[in-house]
Protein backbone atom coordinates (compact mmCIF):
# COMPACT_ATOMS: atom_id res chain seq x y z
CA UNK A 1 0.00 0.00 0.00
CA UNK A 2 1.24 3.36 -1.05
CA UNK A 3 -0.04 6.62 0.41
CA UNK A 4 -0.35 9.13 -2.16
CA UNK A 5 0.03 13.31 -1.52
CA UNK A 6 -0.33 14.87 -5.21
CA UNK A 7 2.43 13.80 -6.68
CA UNK A 8 4.45 12.34 -3.75
CA UNK A 9 4.20 8.59 -3.29
CA UNK A 10 4.73 7.97 0.32
CA UNK A 11 6.37 4.15 -0.39
CA UNK A 12 6.46 1.86 2.12
CA UNK A 13 4.01 4.05 4.22
CA UNK A 14 6.60 3.93 7.09
CA UNK A 15 7.02 6.90 8.20
CA UNK A 16 9.63 8.94 10.90
CA UNK A 17 8.19 11.05 13.31
CA UNK A 18 9.22 14.28 14.35
CA UNK A 19 10.96 14.73 17.41
CA UNK A 20 12.68 17.82 18.69
CA UNK A 21 16.20 17.96 18.91
CA UNK A 22 16.25 14.48 17.37
CA UNK A 23 15.14 14.37 13.71
CA UNK A 24 17.54 17.22 12.58
CA UNK A 25 18.44 16.51 8.54
CA UNK A 26 21.64 14.50 9.75
CA UNK A 27 19.32 12.25 11.14
CA UNK A 28 16.63 12.37 8.78
CA UNK A 29 19.47 11.73 6.00
CA UNK A 30 20.73 8.71 7.71
CA UNK A 31 17.33 7.17 7.87
CA UNK A 32 16.26 8.40 4.79
CA UNK A 33 19.06 6.53 2.84
CA UNK A 34 17.92 3.18 4.32
CA UNK A 35 14.59 3.88 3.35
CA UNK A 36 11.46 5.57 4.58
CA UNK A 37 8.32 6.66 2.98
CA UNK A 38 8.78 10.20 4.68
CA UNK A 39 10.89 12.18 6.98
CA UNK A 40 9.35 14.68 9.08
CA UNK A 41 11.42 17.42 10.67
CA UNK A 42 11.39 18.05 14.44
CA UNK A 43 9.04 20.85 15.11
CA UNK A 44 9.79 24.75 13.99
CA UNK A 45 8.50 27.27 16.28
CA UNK A 46 6.67 29.92 13.92
CA UNK A 47 6.66 32.24 15.96
CA UNK A 48 10.97 31.91 16.19
CA UNK A 49 10.95 31.01 12.22
CA UNK A 50 10.04 34.58 11.89
CA UNK A 51 12.47 35.97 13.17
CA UNK A 52 14.49 34.30 10.81
CA UNK A 53 16.79 32.80 13.67
CA UNK A 54 19.65 30.82 11.99
CA UNK A 55 19.66 27.95 14.41
CA UNK A 56 15.24 28.13 13.73
CA UNK A 57 15.57 28.29 9.99
CA UNK A 58 18.56 25.11 10.41
CA UNK A 59 16.22 23.20 11.80
CA UNK A 60 13.67 23.93 8.48
CA UNK A 61 15.90 22.56 6.30
CA UNK A 62 14.58 19.65 4.03
CA UNK A 63 16.69 18.92 1.26
CA UNK A 64 17.68 15.51 1.84
CA UNK A 65 19.95 14.65 -1.50
CA UNK A 66 17.70 11.83 -2.03
CA UNK A 67 14.59 11.09 -3.99
CA UNK A 68 12.24 11.14 -1.08
CA UNK A 69 9.72 13.59 0.75
CA UNK A 70 11.24 15.59 3.50
CA UNK A 71 8.11 17.35 5.32
CA UNK A 72 8.80 20.06 7.26
CA UNK A 73 6.45 20.62 10.93
CA UNK A 74 5.27 23.45 12.57
CA UNK A 75 3.72 24.44 15.81
CA UNK A 76 2.44 27.58 16.43
CA UNK A 77 -0.83 28.76 18.57
CA UNK A 78 -1.87 31.95 16.16
CA UNK A 79 -3.12 31.38 12.67
CA UNK A 80 -1.32 34.45 11.07
CA UNK A 81 2.05 33.58 11.90
CA UNK A 82 1.78 29.82 11.35
CA UNK A 83 0.64 30.91 7.55
CA UNK A 84 3.57 33.33 7.57
CA UNK A 85 6.15 30.66 8.13
CA UNK A 86 4.45 27.98 6.58
CA UNK A 87 5.03 30.23 3.42
CA UNK A 88 8.43 30.35 4.22
CA UNK A 89 9.15 27.20 4.97
CA UNK A 90 7.90 25.67 1.40
CA UNK A 91 10.17 28.45 -0.20
CA UNK A 92 12.86 26.65 1.55
CA UNK A 93 12.23 23.33 -0.09
CA UNK A 94 9.58 21.56 2.42
CA UNK A 95 7.72 19.48 0.18
CA UNK A 96 4.94 18.68 2.79
CA UNK A 97 3.93 21.05 5.75
CA UNK A 98 2.89 19.14 8.90
CA UNK A 99 1.16 20.92 11.88
CA UNK A 100 1.60 20.12 15.07
CA UNK A 101 -1.46 19.10 17.52
CA UNK A 102 0.10 16.31 19.17
CA UNK A 103 3.18 17.57 21.50
CA UNK A 104 2.05 17.22 25.05
CA UNK A 105 5.46 19.35 26.23
CA UNK A 106 3.71 22.25 29.50
CA UNK A 107 6.22 24.33 27.79
CA UNK A 108 4.07 24.16 24.20
CA UNK A 109 0.73 23.28 25.09
CA UNK A 110 1.08 26.28 27.86
CA UNK A 111 1.62 28.43 25.18
CA UNK A 112 -1.64 27.01 23.85
CA UNK A 113 -0.15 25.26 20.95
CA UNK A 114 0.96 21.25 20.24
CA UNK A 115 -1.84 18.96 21.94
CA UNK A 116 -3.69 21.99 23.70
CA UNK A 117 -5.01 23.09 20.36
CA UNK A 118 -7.48 19.94 20.36
CA UNK A 119 -8.93 21.72 23.11
CA UNK A 120 -10.05 24.75 21.37
CA UNK A 121 -10.92 22.70 17.94
CA UNK A 122 -12.75 26.22 16.85
CA UNK A 123 -9.52 27.84 17.13
CA UNK A 124 -7.75 25.00 15.58
CA UNK A 125 -9.60 24.95 12.35
CA UNK A 126 -9.15 28.79 11.88
CA UNK A 127 -5.48 28.13 12.07
CA UNK A 128 -5.29 24.75 9.95
CA UNK A 129 -7.36 27.08 6.77
CA UNK A 130 -4.97 29.53 7.27
CA UNK A 131 -2.05 26.85 6.67
CA UNK A 132 -3.93 25.60 3.83
CA UNK A 133 -4.92 28.99 2.14
CA UNK A 134 -1.52 29.91 2.55
CA UNK A 135 0.95 26.99 0.59
CA UNK A 136 0.36 24.75 -2.38
CA UNK A 137 2.32 22.10 -0.79
CA UNK A 138 0.36 19.22 0.75
CA UNK A 139 -0.36 20.25 4.78
CA UNK A 140 -0.81 16.88 7.19
CA UNK A 141 -2.03 16.83 10.52
CA UNK A 142 -0.29 15.31 13.93
CA UNK A 143 -2.62 14.64 16.96
CA UNK A 144 -3.32 12.71 19.84
CA UNK A 145 -6.32 11.02 20.82
CA UNK A 146 -7.16 14.02 22.45
CA UNK A 147 -6.62 16.11 26.00
CA UNK A 148 -7.47 13.34 27.98
CA UNK A 149 -10.23 10.34 28.36
CA UNK A 150 -13.04 12.80 28.88
CA UNK A 151 -12.38 15.03 25.63
CA UNK A 152 -11.46 12.03 22.80
CA UNK A 153 -12.04 14.17 19.94
CA UNK A 154 -9.35 13.02 17.41
CA UNK A 155 -12.07 12.02 14.90
CA UNK A 156 -14.13 14.91 15.25
CA UNK A 157 -11.08 17.28 14.69
CA UNK A 158 -9.91 14.91 12.47
CA UNK A 159 -13.61 15.23 9.92
CA UNK A 160 -13.66 18.91 10.08
CA UNK A 161 -9.44 19.46 9.40
CA UNK A 162 -10.16 17.12 6.08
CA UNK A 163 -12.85 19.76 5.06
CA UNK A 164 -10.15 22.40 5.68
CA UNK A 165 -7.54 20.36 3.07
CA UNK A 166 -5.56 18.51 5.59
CA UNK A 167 -3.97 15.94 3.38
CA UNK A 168 -3.08 13.60 5.88
CA UNK A 169 -3.71 12.82 9.57
CA UNK A 170 -1.03 10.90 11.82
CA UNK A 171 -2.69 9.81 15.37
CA UNK A 172 -0.44 8.86 18.69
CA UNK A 173 -2.45 7.13 20.22
CA UNK A 174 -2.19 8.41 23.50
CA UNK A 175 -4.32 11.58 25.05
CA UNK A 176 -2.18 14.42 25.93
CA UNK A 177 -2.34 13.58 29.87
CA UNK A 178 -1.24 10.20 29.17
CA UNK A 179 1.88 12.09 28.08
CA UNK A 180 4.10 9.00 27.43
CA UNK A 181 3.02 6.88 29.65
CA UNK A 182 1.02 3.20 29.39
CA UNK A 183 0.90 2.04 26.03
CA UNK A 184 -0.13 3.20 22.63
CA UNK A 185 -3.99 2.41 22.09
CA UNK A 186 -3.49 1.43 18.37
CA UNK A 187 -7.39 0.02 18.61
CA UNK A 188 -8.98 3.79 19.18
CA UNK A 189 -7.12 5.56 16.01
CA UNK A 190 -9.87 3.41 13.65
CA UNK A 191 -12.48 5.51 14.91
CA UNK A 192 -10.24 8.47 13.34
CA UNK A 193 -9.85 6.22 10.15
CA UNK A 194 -13.53 5.42 9.88
CA UNK A 195 -14.19 9.64 9.85
CA UNK A 196 -12.30 10.53 7.37
CA UNK A 197 -11.48 9.67 3.58
CA UNK A 198 -7.35 11.35 3.71
CA UNK A 199 -4.91 8.62 4.52
CA UNK A 200 -4.65 7.92 8.52
CA UNK A 201 -1.18 6.71 9.84
CA UNK A 202 -0.92 5.44 13.13
CA UNK A 203 2.07 6.32 15.66
CA UNK A 204 2.78 5.48 18.98
CA UNK A 205 5.29 2.46 20.40
CA UNK A 206 5.94 1.29 17.16
CA UNK A 207 9.46 -0.18 16.91
CA UNK A 208 9.26 -3.38 14.57
CA UNK A 209 7.25 -5.34 12.10
CA UNK A 210 5.40 -7.35 14.65
CA UNK A 211 4.20 -4.05 16.64
CA UNK A 212 3.87 -2.08 13.34
CA UNK A 213 1.85 -5.32 12.02
CA UNK A 214 -0.73 -5.26 14.63
CA UNK A 215 -0.90 -1.25 15.07
CA UNK A 216 -2.22 -1.66 11.09
CA UNK A 217 -4.46 -4.54 12.43
CA UNK A 218 -5.64 -2.40 15.39
CA UNK A 219 -6.11 0.36 13.74
CA UNK A 220 -7.11 0.37 10.08
CA UNK A 221 -4.84 3.02 9.16
CA UNK A 222 -2.90 3.29 5.67
CA UNK A 223 0.34 3.66 7.39
CA UNK A 224 2.77 3.58 10.70
CA UNK A 225 5.10 6.26 11.85
CA UNK A 226 7.94 5.50 13.76
CA UNK A 227 9.89 8.09 16.87
CA UNK A 228 11.79 6.85 19.62
CA UNK A 229 11.72 2.97 17.83
CA UNK A 230 14.71 5.04 15.11
CA UNK A 231 16.84 6.14 17.46
CA UNK A 232 20.19 4.64 17.39
CA UNK A 233 18.58 2.42 14.60
CA UNK A 234 17.83 4.63 11.10
CA UNK A 235 17.36 1.16 9.53
CA UNK A 236 14.22 0.47 11.63
CA UNK A 237 12.07 1.77 9.00
CA UNK A 238 13.40 0.25 5.98
CA UNK A 239 13.02 -3.13 7.83
CA UNK A 240 9.71 -2.73 8.72
CA UNK A 241 8.79 -1.66 4.87
CA UNK A 242 10.65 -4.64 3.93
CA UNK A 243 8.84 -7.08 6.03
CA UNK A 244 5.18 -5.68 5.71
CA UNK A 245 5.55 -4.09 1.95
CA UNK A 246 8.01 -5.89 0.16
CA UNK A 247 10.08 -2.91 0.35
CA UNK A 248 14.29 -3.93 -0.46
CA UNK A 249 15.91 -5.15 2.51
CA UNK A 250 18.19 -2.51 4.12
CA UNK A 251 21.69 -3.85 4.22
CA UNK A 252 22.60 -3.14 8.28
CA UNK A 253 25.87 -2.51 8.51
CA UNK A 254 28.48 -4.63 10.55
CA UNK A 255 31.83 -4.05 11.91
CA UNK A 256 34.06 -1.31 10.36
CA UNK A 257 30.74 -0.71 8.00
CA UNK A 258 29.24 0.48 11.17
CA UNK A 259 31.68 2.56 12.92
CA UNK A 260 31.48 4.00 9.34
CA UNK A 261 27.98 4.93 9.56
CA UNK A 262 28.15 5.97 12.93
CA UNK A 263 31.67 8.51 12.25
CA UNK A 264 29.51 9.79 9.03
CA UNK A 265 26.56 10.71 11.45
CA UNK A 266 28.81 11.88 13.71
CA UNK A 267 30.70 14.40 11.31
CA UNK A 268 27.63 15.07 9.58
CA UNK A 269 26.34 16.56 12.83
CA UNK A 270 29.78 18.32 13.64
CA UNK A 271 29.23 20.28 10.31
CA UNK A 272 25.42 21.16 10.43
CA UNK A 273 25.82 22.37 14.07
CA UNK A 274 29.34 23.77 14.29
CA UNK A 275 31.87 21.98 16.36
CA UNK A 276 31.00 22.20 19.94
CA UNK A 277 27.30 22.32 19.68
CA UNK A 278 27.71 19.32 17.71
CA UNK A 279 29.73 17.37 19.81
CA UNK A 280 27.18 17.62 22.42
CA UNK A 281 24.58 17.25 20.48
CA UNK A 282 25.94 14.18 19.13
CA UNK A 283 26.38 12.20 22.02
CA UNK A 284 22.75 11.16 23.06
CA UNK A 285 23.25 9.61 19.26
CA UNK A 286 26.25 7.73 19.97
CA UNK A 287 24.39 6.83 23.22
CA UNK A 288 21.51 5.38 21.57
CA UNK A 289 24.19 3.33 19.14
CA UNK A 290 25.68 1.91 22.00
CA UNK A 291 22.42 0.56 23.86
CA UNK A 292 21.43 -1.13 20.94
CA UNK A 293 24.22 -2.70 19.85
CA UNK A 294 25.81 -3.62 22.92
CA UNK A 295 28.56 -1.84 22.19
CA UNK A 296 31.15 -0.77 24.87
CA UNK A 297 33.11 2.61 25.89
CA UNK A 298 29.71 4.42 26.05
CA UNK A 299 30.64 6.24 29.40
CA UNK A 300 34.28 7.36 27.44
CA UNK A 301 32.22 8.53 24.52
CA UNK A 302 30.18 10.88 26.66
CA UNK A 303 32.97 12.57 27.70
CA UNK A 304 35.14 12.80 25.15
CA UNK A 305 36.23 16.07 24.00
CA UNK A 306 37.31 16.49 21.23
CA UNK A 307 36.24 15.14 17.89
CA UNK A 308 39.34 13.36 16.82
CA UNK A 309 38.71 11.27 20.19
CA UNK A 310 35.28 10.63 19.47
CA UNK A 311 36.01 9.17 16.20
CA UNK A 312 38.72 6.90 17.82
CA UNK A 313 36.42 5.85 20.30
CA UNK A 314 33.56 5.30 17.36
CA UNK A 315 36.01 2.54 15.86
CA UNK A 316 37.35 1.24 19.04
CA UNK A 317 33.52 0.61 19.96
CA UNK A 318 31.75 -0.44 16.74
CA UNK A 319 33.95 -1.51 14.50
CA UNK A 320 35.58 -4.96 13.35
CA UNK A 321 37.61 -5.61 16.62
CA UNK A 322 34.73 -4.67 18.58
CA UNK A 323 32.65 -6.54 16.71
CA UNK A 324 35.29 -9.87 16.71
C1 LIG B 1 12.23 13.54 22.44
C2 LIG B 1 10.93 13.63 21.69
C3 LIG B 1 10.66 14.75 20.93
C4 LIG B 1 9.44 14.87 20.24
N1 LIG B 1 9.22 15.98 19.48
C5 LIG B 1 8.07 16.06 18.74
C6 LIG B 1 7.87 17.14 17.84
O1 LIG B 1 8.73 18.01 17.66
N2 LIG B 1 6.69 17.17 17.17
C7 LIG B 1 5.73 16.20 17.33
O2 LIG B 1 4.67 16.27 16.70
N3 LIG B 1 5.92 15.15 18.15
C8 LIG B 1 7.07 15.04 18.83
N4 LIG B 1 7.30 13.96 19.61
C9 LIG B 1 6.32 12.85 19.60
C10 LIG B 1 6.68 11.82 18.54
O3 LIG B 1 6.57 12.35 17.25
C11 LIG B 1 5.76 10.59 18.64
O4 LIG B 1 4.42 11.00 18.44
C12 LIG B 1 5.84 9.88 19.98
O5 LIG B 1 7.19 9.76 20.41
C13 LIG B 1 5.21 8.49 19.91
O6 LIG B 1 5.83 7.70 18.92
P1 LIG B 1 6.98 6.61 19.27
O7 LIG B 1 6.41 5.73 20.35
O8 LIG B 1 7.21 5.90 17.97
O9 LIG B 1 8.18 7.36 19.76
C14 LIG B 1 8.49 13.83 20.32
C15 LIG B 1 8.77 12.69 21.07
C16 LIG B 1 9.98 12.57 21.74
C17 LIG B 1 10.25 11.31 22.53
Amino acid sequence: MTIHLDDHRLDPPVLLAPMAGITDLPFRRMVARFGAGLVVSEMVASGEMLTAKPSVRAKARSELGLDLPSSVQLAGREARPMAEAAKMVADMGARIIDINMGCPAKKVTGGASGAALMRDPDHALRLIEAVTAAVDVPVTLKMRLGWDDESRNAADLARRAEGAGVRMIVVHGRTRMQFYQGQADWSAIREVVEAVSVPVVANGDITDAASARAALAASGAAGVMVGRGAQGAPWVLAEIGHALHGGPAPRIPRGNELSDLISEHYEAMLRFYGGDVGLRLARKHLGWYADRLGAPLRAEMMVAQSPEAVLALIRAAFGERAAA
